[in-house]
């Protein structure tokens, strides 16, 4: 027999709490300097009818049969680089399209659907319902510049939530506000407690601008694993006492969220301390978090807009608290992202970056996705850029059907980590095997800050060995024909970092037009989350199931087959089997007789009946 522990008694967390502070919602839904020919007055076809976005594509891609002739005559590669390069010189942005092989015919080819493209996008600006399937504008430009939003009250709020986010923060930081048990003290950590959205851009914010010493330093619970939140709260140690605790969920009632904060009570609970004297929700107006914090006095709350996507949510309270509260420059950021946004409302393909990436992007993978993006910073502190654009792009272009319901099963995939780290590890096939994706290169110019900068062989800095791997690959990739992207910026600052998110922002945007889908909803995120909770509910059952065999006398031990058939789930025994052995190996009060490698040898029982469960 072998007797494996831990159920009821030991895991009260398995029985609906009664301290469960809220719980998951059901499914719901100048460019200067080189003179460019401006082109030509637009043909506007309007409506967009794509047949589908696929077989337009192809059309136009593949059939453009000087697709695999990259240009490799060094006279002509500096011309088309001179001829597509773009600067926009208050950001210090830079965008090199010029090995990416698209050809004059399909830019215009291109040029009605960009026309279409920009129009949307202006619709979108002015609060047109961007997001019909769940009936909802899209906001997120408004955010950097408030008199963009299409109602004086939305411009208030925007306005009012950054001067309180900014007076908090700097309330925090001199120690005004003062954590409970620390009156002598001020804060020092944060707590960000948030998935997706809400910890994608606070993360990717983090690591590129906070500075070494920051007035508080940032930790995330973005996940639902117990050991990686007992590692978390572990690393804070005696520091919990001064940790603000920010939980961040613009639905206010996604699982992983809320189990990360009941996690964060607990421990609080443990430690002796007033959780609600340091907690700060960012979620929308009277959502279960909304209520959950005002009810308990939280320390603050701060709101989310329904007209703010999870994934473009980073210049909002989600983005710009946590950020505030390092010590980064939020104005900065969004001043950056507003220039990037005006940049981005020309209706020049060729002026305009975002048009730019979304062409390229088209070209490279047939306007289908047929090639992953590779996106490579040479800077440790963009690692994180790759990561925070795979939701943006994916969940934003990751679609099954357009606009006008066909199928397209359309996107883009993206990864990467960054340069030159990657080239020890998978560019050995993106130069020689499979020609499955094209490269995005992120390239910073200053190396360090000024006055450190020195010489480890002579005219040579540790820099310049960095700048040195990019151009390298860049040119070794090109010879093996395969093309890239170069995104240039003189600084990684909160300016820089607020173009970059505008202006990947607004390609996904223009990209989504262009292949006629809706990039603001993500369907396919409910099927995931709606399995996980059968799979929860279906554990309540076998648990129901063995805890009324174990209270008869004798105790009845109960097969997989008999477990399936009580809980009337016989199609769902490998289900039952898995959550089983789940329960097996973390102690639960259960008992398996027999081997648990060998399901059908089982027999399970709990170790003790819960006679009060037995008439619930
Ligand atoms: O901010 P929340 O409502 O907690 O949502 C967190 C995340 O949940 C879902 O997975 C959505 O697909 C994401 O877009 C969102 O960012």
């Amino acid at each position: 027999m072998a007797s494996l522990s831990g159920l009821y008694s030991s895991s009260p967390s398995l029985k609906p709490s009664k301290n469960l502070s809220f719980k998951a919602l059901p499914p719901a839904q100048s460019r200067d300097s080189f003179s460019f020919p401006h082109t030509s007055k637009p043909t506007i076809n309007l409506p967009l009818t794509l047949s589908s976005a696929r077989s337009l594509a192809r059309d136009i891609s593949h059939s453009d049969a000087k697709k695999k002739e990259l240009v490799k005559d060094p006279d002509a590669l500096w011309k088309r680089y001179l001829d597509w390069f773009y600067q926009q010189k208050d950001l210090g942005l830079y965008l090199d399209v010029s090995r990416v092989g698209f050809t004059d015919e399909f830019v215009a080819e291109m040029e009605p659907r960009f026309q279409a493209a920009f129009k949307a996008m202006e619709d979108l600006e002015k609060g047109s319902i961007a997001n019909p399937d769940e009936g909802r504008m899209v906001g997120h430009y408004w955010l950097r510049d408030s008199t963009l939003a299409p109602k004086p009250t939305l411009k208030t709020l925007i306005e009012n939530t950054l001067n309180s986010i900014c007076a908090f923060s700097d309330d925090i930081i001199s120690g005004k506000i003062k954590p409970p048990t620390s009156p002598e003290g001020r804060f020092t950590q944060i707590l960000s407690v948030g998935i997706g959205g809400s910890a994608l851009g606070p993360q990717f914010v983090a690591e590129a601008l906070a500075p070494d010493n920051p007035p508080l330093k940032i930790r995330f619970i973005d996940n639902t694993d117990p050991a990686g939140i007992d590692h978390q709260v572990a690393q804070l140690g005696a520091e919990l006492a001064t940790t603000l605790v920010i939980v961040i969920s613009k639905s206010g009632g996604t699982p992983e969220t809320r189990n990360g904060l009941l996690e964060v009570q607990k421990a609080f609970r443990d430690a002796g301390l007033n959780f609600s004297k340091q907690g700060v929700a960012i979620t929308q107006e009277n959502s279960l978090l909304d209520n959950t914090a005002r009810i308990e006095g939280w320390l603050a709350r701060f709101p989310m807009y329904d007209w703010v996507g999870g994934r473009t949510s980073i210049m909002s309270a989600v983005g710009l608290l946590p950020a505030a509260l390092q010590g980064i420059n939020i104005r900065e950021m969004l001043t950056g992202a507003k220039i990037m946004d005006e940049a981005t409302r020309t209706t020049s393909i060729k002026n305009n970056p975002a048009a730019l990436l979304a062409m390229c992007w088209y070209w490279a993978s047939d306007g289908v996705g047929s090639k992953d993006m590779v996106v490579l910073p040479y800077k440790d502190s963009l690692l994180l850029f790759s990561r925070y654009l795979q939701q943006l792009v994916m969940e934003s272009l990751g679609k099954e059907f357009d606009l006008d319901g066909n199928t397209v099963n359309q996107g883009l995939t993206v990864y990467g980590n960054k340069g030159s780290t990657d080239q020890h590890a998978y560019i050995q096939q993106l130069r020689e095997g499979v020609p499955n994706f094209f490269a995005t290169f992120i390239e910073v110019l200053r190396d360090r800050p000024p006055g450190h900068d020195w010489e480890l062989e002579p005219g040579v800095t540790c820099g310049d060995y960095l700048f040195g791997m990019l151009q390298g690959t860049r040119s070794a990739l090109y010879a093996n024909g395969r093309e890239s992207i170069s995104v240039t910026i003189e600084e990684v600052t909160p300016r820089s970092v607020g173009a970059l998110i505008a202006l990947y922002e607004r390609a996904v945007g223009l990209y989504a037009s262009i292949v006629n889908i809706n990039a603001y909803h993500q369907p396919g995120v409910e099927a995931g989350k709606k399995a996980a909770a059968e799979v929860l509910a279906l554990q309540k059952r076998v648990l129901s199931v063995l805890n009324e065999a174990t209270c008869k006398d004798p105790v009845e031990p109960l097969t997989l087959e008999e477990i399936a058939d009580r809980c009337h789930a016989p199609e769902e025994i490998e289900m039952i089997y898995k959550i089983i052995a789940h329960m097996s190996a973390n102690d639960r009060v259960l008992i398996a007789e027999g081997n648990c490698g060998s399901p059908r040898s089982i027999k399970v029982y709990l170790g003790e009946c819960n006679v009060d469960d037995l008439y619930a």
